[in-house]
């Protein structure tokens, strides 16, 4: 198997008494998609933004393909952000520009990367909101007036087009409608797979980690309890709390 792309080793944060992460380790390879799931307030967000280095942990380590990435400088970790990785919020708004148009949230970040031909961002924003289900007649409009599901796509877009190797998501269906919802997993799905991207995903719902994932952790009170392929975690689960997380999606 190829090296990995991101390791994190021994990662561990306090917020006072309560322990967000104790002791975590994780690695992610090129192409592969692994799924923090967890009940909430297990530590998941927290996990995400400690890997991204959006926050700083207490103790442990973060490489990215040899990289230290808590000993990096601001600037670094922002270019990253811009260009090898990307970030997928919940909220659209947290991953928008609201008062830019849907081509312009996607050429800003082609900008970002040294694009300067109007003519090329325009053509490449037009065949991005193409293959995220956007009409690209619609390029000229403010996200605001796009839909939850839009708004997320249009989002999802904005990361994807510089072709990230590593791409964090955090609840990407959350607060959408369920139809909404099943749309934009198989979206995220055939994007994931096209580009080959490498995706850390954290979710609440078991059946998105089934669809996307290759791998999962499972996460409770800071730890990762249980981790391994998708599919032997769901089907067979080892640890008590594991069992419990499947047998409830199953009772639901
Ligand atoms: N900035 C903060 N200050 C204090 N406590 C925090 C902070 N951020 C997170 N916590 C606490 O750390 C723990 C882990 O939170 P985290 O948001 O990572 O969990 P989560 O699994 O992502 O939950 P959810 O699914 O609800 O988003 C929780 O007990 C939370 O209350």
């Amino acid at each position: 198997m190829n090296a990995p792309l991101l390791t994190a080793r021994d990662l561990t944060l306090r917020f006072g008494r309560i322990a967000a992460l104790d002791g975590v380790d994780l690695e992610i390879h090129p192409g592969e998609v692994v799924a923090i799931v967890g009940e909430s307030g297990s530590g998941k967000t927290t996990l995400l933004r400690v890997l991204s280095g959006l926050m700083r942990p207490d103790g442990g380590e973060v490489s990215y393909l040899g990289q230290d990435v808590l000993g990096m400088s601001e600037a670094a970790r922002r270019r990253l952000m811009r260009t090898e990785w990307g970030f997928v919020h919940q909220n659209p708004r947290d991953g928008l520009r609201m008062a830019v148009s849907a081509g312009g949230n996607i050429g800003e970040r082609l900008m970002a990367t040294g694009a300067r031909h109007y003519g090329n961002i325009r053509e490449q924003a037009s065949h991005w909101l193409t293959r995220v289900e956007i009409d690209p007649a619609r390029m000229d409009e403010v996200p605001a007036k796009f839909s939850g599901g839009m708004q997320q796509r249009l989002q999802i877009a904005r990361t994807l087009v510089t072709l990230p190797k590593l791409v964090f998501m955090d609840e990407p269906t959350g607060g959408l409608d369920v139809s909404v919802q099943a749309r934009l997993l198989d979206l995220i799905r055939a994007l994931v797979a096209d580009l080959g991207l490498a995706v850390l995903i954290v979710t609440h719902d078991i059946a998105a980690a089934r669809l996307l994932a290759h791998r999962m952790l499972v996460m409770r009170h800071g730890v990762v309890v249980e981790s391994g392929l998708t599919d032997r975690v769901l089907d067979d689960p080892q640890h008590p709390y594991t069992q419990l997380l499947v047998s409830s999606v199953l009772a639901a």
